[in-house]
């Protein structure tokens, strides 16, 4: 049986609660900064991307539910840098860790349908079991990821609340139909959901709703609606950014055991070294597991 086969008859929610269960929540991020590459003493380049990467995928490969590589850091070193991010995915798959990547992909659905082949279609040459997609070109013109996620068993997380500031001159405007426009996300993935075995812990489709966004979940009055969807929310800003899981604890409820908080700099900081940087995982992953469960 093909990756591919296996993936369609076993969908992400699915594989993604059982290694929620096994591993604990936390998803751990490949953030090659320039920064931290040199604070490795490795070289700013293509050769020095591929040996951060290599050491990542050692430390954390079958450590935690799911690792999530930044494209963005391996598209800057151009085609070198992508077969880099290729690399580094097939190693997390070969060590049987789910893979997120984050390229926040949005554009018209013809071209979805385009990001969508490229990342989770069965030949996929940048393949991952799920990526993080942007709603703000209507949610409808995701419909062609939203497909090929169910064709082939992947997953997407959709942006809903991020952790930056900026985001809520977009996510917190009001529609005409008078909710808000993350609301509105936080609906339509509840519908897409709705299906989602009730034993299983979350669901195929994801949001993205940063561990910074406390204040904002609670203004909008957000945490029944986020555990009314059933899934899977993804939680980035752990650590580098301020976030905590005691913060996502509190503000998000009923819905903390679907979260993953992700942390990515405050891990990677420990690296070199591969046992370091596992050490530095185990111990974050241990403490996300025991505040949210
Ligand atoms: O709302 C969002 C969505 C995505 N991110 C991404 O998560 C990591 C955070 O890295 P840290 O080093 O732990 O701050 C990074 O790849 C962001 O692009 C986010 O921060 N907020």
């Amino acid at each position: 049986m093909t990756d591919a086969t296996t993936a369609a008859t076993e969908g992400f929610g699915a594989r993604l609660s059982a290694a929620m269960d096994e591993h604990g929540p936390l998803c751990v991020g490949i953030d090659p900064h320039a920064q931290l590459l040199r604070d490795w003493g490795l070289p700013v380049d293509a050769s020095g991307l591929r040996e951060f990467a290599l050491r990542c995928v050692e430390a954390f490969g079958g450590q935690v539910a799911v690792v999530k590589p930044q494209s963005a850091f391996f598209e800057q070193f151009g085609s070198r840098g992508v077969a880099v991010l290729e690399e580094t995915l097939d190693g997390l798959r070969d060590a049987g860790t789910l893979t997120l990547l984050d390229v926040k992909r949005g554009d018209v659905g013809s071209t979805m349908a385009g990001y969508a082949a490229a990342h989770l279609g069965p030949d996929a040459p940048v393949h991952a079991d799920a990526i993080t997609v942007s709603p703000f070109l209507g949610f409808g013109s995701l419909a062609p990821a939203l497909d090929l996620a169910q064709d082939v068993g992947a997953g997407l997380f959709v942006l809903a609340l991020t952790s930056n500031p900026e985001g809520h001159e977009v996510q917190h405007a009001v529609r005409p139909d008078g909710r808000t426009v993350a609301r509105s996300i936080v609906d339509a993935v509840a519908e897409l959901n709705a299906d989602t075995p009730t034993d299983q812990r979350v669901g195929d489709i994801g949001l993205v709703v940063g561990a910074t966004t406390g204040a904002a979940i609670a203004e909008l009055d957000l945490a029944e609606a986020l555990a009314a969807c059933r899934g899977p929310l993804l939680a980035p800003g752990v650590g580098a950014q301020g976030g905590t899981v005691e913060d996502i604890a509190d503000a998000f409820g009923a819905a903390a055991r679907q979260v993953l908080p992700s942390a990515s700099r405050s891990v990677l900081g420990a690296g070199p070294d591969t046992s370091a940087l596992r050490k530095a995982l185990q111990a974050t992953a241990a403490h996300a597991a025991r505040v949210l469960g």
